[in-house]
């Protein structure tokens, strides 16, 4: 059987030491379109070595020796890449990250939920160096006709969008190469490189990682709202609602409160396509 709920989750946790340093971050922000334009202070804080701060985002790829893909492979768990979305996905940092650290990071299946149609594994993953914890991560995978195996359903809920115009929109477009420059930080999906792997999952050509959406969202929203203060965000959420393909636009619409950003992200050229959903920044 190619999921067993149960096995998973009685699995022992995988543990990694990892490490990173300004380089990383640099291919990272790269990977999110930041540098444009190259010279404007306000994107050489995601640049420039001596002015580098760390979207938390970066929590998503740090220590990608682990890789990305890699962390499917887990005991209970036999899945064809060819059938894997990434559906959502949380990041919650306790404090900054460092530029330069190390850490000890341990991956588990927190959960598995049977959608009928497609199995969601919650992957959950935790952080600390030695000054304790650094950030707690959750997975969403969503495995398409793997469900029906007679596990729990599990939550279903979706945010509302607020009622009134959202308080800014902002576009952001993909370079068409963004997928082959965002993959260097670790996720080696041919999904998002290889046609003829693309043809076998169902598209018609690769598609965009989804942490490329995720961690371009939070930069923009981080820059037209938090006045580019990264440090200012405590956690971030978001469930993948649909595909984006390189050489798109990104449509982000924000509603801001007193503490936290809900966001609503389409795909600007195809009728506004819904991209991310159930999207909150959360900050100080
Ligand atoms: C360690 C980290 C490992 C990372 C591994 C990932 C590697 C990456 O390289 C892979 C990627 O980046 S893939 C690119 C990013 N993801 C996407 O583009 C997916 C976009 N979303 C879709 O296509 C559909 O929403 C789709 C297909 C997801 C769902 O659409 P439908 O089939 O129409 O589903 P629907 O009928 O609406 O709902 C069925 C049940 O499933 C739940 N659900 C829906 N979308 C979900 C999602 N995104 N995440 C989790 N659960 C989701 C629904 O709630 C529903 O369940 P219920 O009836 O109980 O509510």
């Amino acid at each position: 059987m190619p999921i067993d709920a149960a096995k998973a989750m009685a699995a022992d946790p995988r543990t990694a030491e990892i490490g990173w340093d300004h380089k990383d971050i640099q291919l990272y922000h790269l990977g999110l379109g930041a540098g444009i334009p190259a010279t404007d202070p306000d994107e050489l804080r995601y640049t420039l070595e001596s002015r580098l701060h760390v979207l938390p985002s970066f929590a998503t790829v740090a220590g990608a020796g682990m890789g990305v893909v890699g962390g499917l492979s887990s005991p209970g768990i036999d899945v064809d890449l060819a059938a894997v979305l990434h559906g959502g996905q949380t990041v919650r940092v306790h404090r900054p990250i460092p530029v330069k650290g190390r850490a000890v990071q341990t991956s588990k299946v927190a959960a598995v939920y049977d959608k009928g149609k497609a199995a969601v594994l919650v992957l959950r993953t935790e952080a600390a160096d030695d000054d304790g914890p650094l950030w707690t991560n959750d997975a969403r995978i969503f495995v398409r006709g793997e469900g029906g195996f007679g596990g729990e359903r599990g939550p279903s809920e979706r945010l509302a969008l607020p009622d009134r115009a959202p308080d800014r929109v902002v576009e952001r477009t993909i370079r068409k190469d963004q997928a082959l420059l965002y993959r260097l930080s670790g996720d080696w999906n041919p999904l998002h490189a290889d046609p003829e792997f693309a043809e076998l999952a169902g598209f018609d050509r690769p598609i965009l990682h989804g942490l490329c959406t995720y961690g371009m969202t939070l930069k923009a929203v981080a820059d037209t709202l938090l006045d580019g203060d990264v440090a200012r965000i405590g956690a971030y959420s978001t469930r993948f609602a649909g595909v984006v393909f390189p050489g798109e636009t990104l449509r982000i619409r924000m509603w801001a409160g007193a503490s936290r950003v809900q966001v609503a992200v389409t795909a600007a050229e195809r009728d506004d396509a819904p991209v991310l959903a159930d999207t909150l920044v959360e900050h100080f």
